[in-house]
């Protein structure tokens, strides 16, 4: 292994890529990170206090935030679905993986087993960012993901805000979602199409109740499917995708005010009461 190292001590991440051997191909989500300071700075955004004893990184690539992540963890996980990169990170870290610092796990990080990890820090495969961030955000781990700066704005948004919608309510079930830091394309090679942005998401539970998860994420699912419809009506016209049975019982025990307003400005607190309200109504 060269031991071309960046200005803190860790690995150049160009140099990774020519040792690699690789181009970044676009069409399986490969833009390799290559600004030191921002790769530096992204174990630097996990929570105060966060457990480091074992990162989890989806997406290796040619290893330059698995670097970093290996000088701030007693332990790392990363999954990599390219053979050859996956190849690559065990023989550039042979040392780390001999001692048992570093596992690869060679594969799709939707479909492989996931260890018991402490905390996330990835700059994630854009193409299934979403899949993978909802495989995450349920383990409750803090995580550090790399998104496109539009999905990470909407992740992040608040109630009566344009970005707001289904992605905000469902995120922010799990975790205090916050953007922490833009990344330009030029931060990437090769560089991708749109502008990049970093998100934390710290775990806590959420300041309401629901009687069952999965009706409540359809029911929110089902209201922002007709954002521009009052609640009343975007309640009544999508049984099918929130899985009530009966929505008029809900529509007649609602609030007047809820019901007038727009799925956009209703607070992911309010979609807890109403579907609590479906279940005692047996609406639901
Ligand atoms: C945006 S790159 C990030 C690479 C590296 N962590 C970095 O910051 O430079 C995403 C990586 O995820 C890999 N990848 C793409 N789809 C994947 C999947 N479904 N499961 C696991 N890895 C995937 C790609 O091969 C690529 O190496």
């Amino acid at each position: 292994m060269s031991d071309q190292r960046g200005p803190t001590g860790r690995r150049d991440p160009d140099a990774l890529v020519r040792r690699a051997g690789v181009r970044g191909d676009p069409d399986r989500d490969q833009h390799f990170l290559v600004d030191d300071r921002v790769l530096d700075r992204l174990v630097e955004y996990l929570p105060e206090g966060t457990d480091r004893s074992h990162l989890l990184e989806v997406g290796g690539g040619t290893g330059a935030l698995t670097d970093r992540l290996l000088a701030a963890a007693d332990r790392v996980t990363v999954v990599e679905r390219d053979p050859t990169l996956a190849g690559f990170l065990r023989a550039e870290f042979a040392d780390e993986v001999a001692a048992g610092r570093l596992t690869v796990v060679e594969g799709d990080a939707l479909d492989v087993d996931l260890p018991e990890f402490s905390a996330s820090v990835s700059n994630l495969p854009y193409g299934v960012s979403s899949e993978i961030a909802f495989r995450l955000l349920p383990t409750k781990r803090p995580l550090v993901l790399m998104f496109q700066k539009e999905f990470a704005e909407r992740m992040a948004a608040a109630p009566g805000t344009d970005a707001y919608g289904r992605l905000s309510v469902t995120a922010g079930h799990y975790a205090d979602v916050e953007v922490v830091e833009p990344v330009p394309k030029e931060a990437f090679d090769p560089a991708p199409a749109v502008q990049s942005a970093v998100v934390r998401c710290t775990p806590r539970d959420p300041e309401y109740e629901v009687p069952d998860e999965d009706a409540f994420m359809d029911l929110v699912t089902a209201c922002f499917t007709q954002r521009r419809k009052t609640m009343r009506n975007a309640i009544r016209n999508t049984a099918h995708i929130s899985g009530l049975a009966d929505p008029e019982a809900l529509v007649e025990a609602a609030d007047e005010d809820l019901l007038r307003k727009r799925a956009g400005k209703v607070t992911p607190a309010e979609f807890a009461e109403l579907a609590v309200l479906a279940r005692e109504v047996g609406a639901a």
